[in-house]
């Protein structure tokens, strides 16, 4: 496998607190990856450490052969990593149309204006609530459609590699349902990897292609998705009655 993103060794601290302790992981293009985990396993701190917003104590992260030590978020973001975020964060007072057009800054200012506008329009055939809502503010959408916001706004960035964390936060079962149906869909259309952070653990293997299952800073276990969903250990762990 040639791998987009590769990870290895990765030791990350807050203060004395070692969260990630040696952690190792590979994404092929065209890979949707997902990393399961209980609550505090390292999963959100993987994500921050791959965009840069965190700096590794030791091990590195490679994109595209290329090692990302000290390279600054917003380099990382203009390689082609783009990040949303737990929580989603979009802008909450400016409109649906205005947080795409903020995704697609860096593309803006390379020129692009008109491949810009198509690929905004693209967004709004995918995700047809956010084009009814295009002059809303964003603040005033649902979860579920700030969740598709957030994702779209990544989109218009055109990266090559999409970290989502826990798409899934705060999410009514139906409306998580078609978040994921979402992410498989651009996965199987797009040329976009991903690299899909959940602490449901059962919705996110019924989308990947590959798993890897976190404890305590460190990848317990890695397979195909489809294995791991029928793993005995990672039933009882992590799937408990969702799979039932
Ligand atoms: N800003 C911080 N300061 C100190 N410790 C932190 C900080 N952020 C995270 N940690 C600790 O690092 C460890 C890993 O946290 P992380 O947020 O990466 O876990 P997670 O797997 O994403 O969990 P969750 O699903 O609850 O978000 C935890 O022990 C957490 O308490």
């Amino acid at each position: 496998m040639t791998a987009l993103l590769q990870v290895s060794g990765l030791e990350v601290a807050y203060g004395r607190i070692l969260a990630l302790k040696g952690l190792d992981l590979e994404v092929a293009p065209g890979e949707l990856v997902a990393v399961i985990g209980s609550n505090g396993a390292g999963k959100t701190t993987t994500l921050k450490t791959i965009s840069g917003l965190l700096r590794p104590a030791a091990g590195e992260v490679r994109f595209e052969g290329r090692s990302l030590a000290g390279v600054a978020p917003h380099a990382i973001a203009a390689l082609g990593i783009a990040h949303v975020p737990e929580g989603r964060k979009v802008f909450a007072t400016q409109t649906v149309a205005d947080n795409l057009q903020l995704g697609a800054y860096l593309r803006l200012r390379r020129g692009e204006k008109r491949a810009v506008a198509a690929s905004i329009a693209s967004m709004y055939e995918t995700f047809p609530r956010l084009a009814e809502r295009r002059d809303q503010l964003a603040g005033t959408l649902s979860g579920g459609e700030q969740q598709m916001l957030a994702i779209a706004r990544a989109l218009v960035s055109e990266p090559k590699l999409l970290l989502l964390d826990e798409p899934s936060m705060g999410l009514a079962p139906v409306v998580i349902d078609e978040v994921m149906r979402l992410v498989e869909r651009l996965k199987q259309a797009r040329q976009v990897t991903i690299l899909l952070v959940e602490q449901l653990a059962y919705r996110a293997l019924e989308v990947a292609d590959r798993g890897y299952v976190i404890e305590q800073g460190r990848i317990r276990l890695s397979g195909p998705a489809r294995d791991l969903l029928r793993d005995e250990g990672v039933r009882r762990a992590y799937l408990g009655s969702t799979a039932a």
